[in-house]
């Protein structure tokens, strides 16, 4: 399809499980009433709290989360990209971050697991290690679905612009980018970033991103949704919801032909 509304739907998910999921199904509902095709959701939409809750909530995948959002996917007939939840490997110690696409149908399209872990100490600012419960994925993920060409990143991963090119020279026309951005960086480096992979790429960026109080720190919100151009096309308020805007592929193809960035590069020459 050339053309098609999408959403991205802002929480603040906390150590409730069943409340986090109550919230975000009805924004799906609002978001399909909004004629959304394509619904994106928050990094770790359905647990945010202490390390041992992170492992009593984790869940295999498929399971319960992602069958129930599967059913929502079916009842509006949308593509759902689940945000993230913490993923249990049977026999292993740590979780993974993993990203989960369904079809219309309710089925799992295609799935990715947080390759770069927020593993840093900032001056007056969050100290962070993820690794101390996650395990880092190592397959970069473009799912073909009948919309557009989505790849898959989840938060931190946006510092790294390896990955997003290689998904844009994969096909990539749509980053799917969930997070639980510090309100400390966010502030300074969210948005510039993700227009900056919107632009360098020439690829639409939707970020549905997490809102409020967390355990190690205040999560910064501001879900946007970037054009080709680099045009922010929708912005949430600080308060839970859901924001939508228009895909067009149109204008995608327009952009990558008038400024081929994408054909113009030089990997003869890009050496470390
Ligand atoms: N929370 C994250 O994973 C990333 C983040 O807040 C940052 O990169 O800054």
């Amino acid at each position: 399809m050339k053309q098609f509304i999408a959403a991205a739907v802002q929480v603040d998910s906390g150590n409730d499980k069943k409340e986090n999921l109550r919230k975000v199904e009805q924004f799906i509902d609002e978001a399909a009433g909004r004629g959304a095709k394509l619904i994106g959701l928050p990094e770790l939409v359905n647990f945010i709290g202490d390390p041992a809750g992170q492992f009593a909530n984790a869940e295999l995948i498929p399971g319960p989360t992602i069958e129930r959002l599967g059913k929502k996917a079916r009842q509006h007939q949308v593509w759902l990209h689940c945000g993230s939840i913490g993923e249990i490997i049977p026999g292993e110690k740590k979780l993974y971050n993993t990203t989960v696409l369904l079809s219309p149908q309710g089925e799992i399209a295609a799935q990715y697991r947080k390759m770069h872990l927020y593993d840093v100490q900032v001056t007056n600012g969050p100290s962070a290690m993820e690794s101390d419960t996650k395990k880092p994925g190592n397959q970069i993920v473009v799912a073909d679905t009948d919309l557009a060409q989505i790849g898959l990143s989840i938060c931190y991963d946006l510092r790294f612009p390896e990955i997003y090119r290689i998904m844009a020279l994969q096909g990539a026309e749509i980053f799917l980018i969930p997070a639980s951005f510090t309100l400390f960086t966010g502030k300074d480096h969210w948005e510039p970033l993700l227009r900056a992979r919107a632009i360098e790429n020439q690829s639409y960026v939707i970020a549905p991103a997490q809102i409020g109080v967390k355990p190690k720190f205040p999560a910064y919100g501001k879900s946007l949704m970037v054009d080709p151009w680099g045009n922010v096309i929708a912005k949430s308020s600080d308060k839970e919801g859901v924001i939508t805007a228009e895909i067009d592929l149109d204008l995608l193809y327009r952009i990558r032909q008038e400024i081929p960035c994408l054909k113009n590069r030089r990997p003869d020459c890009y050496h470390e």
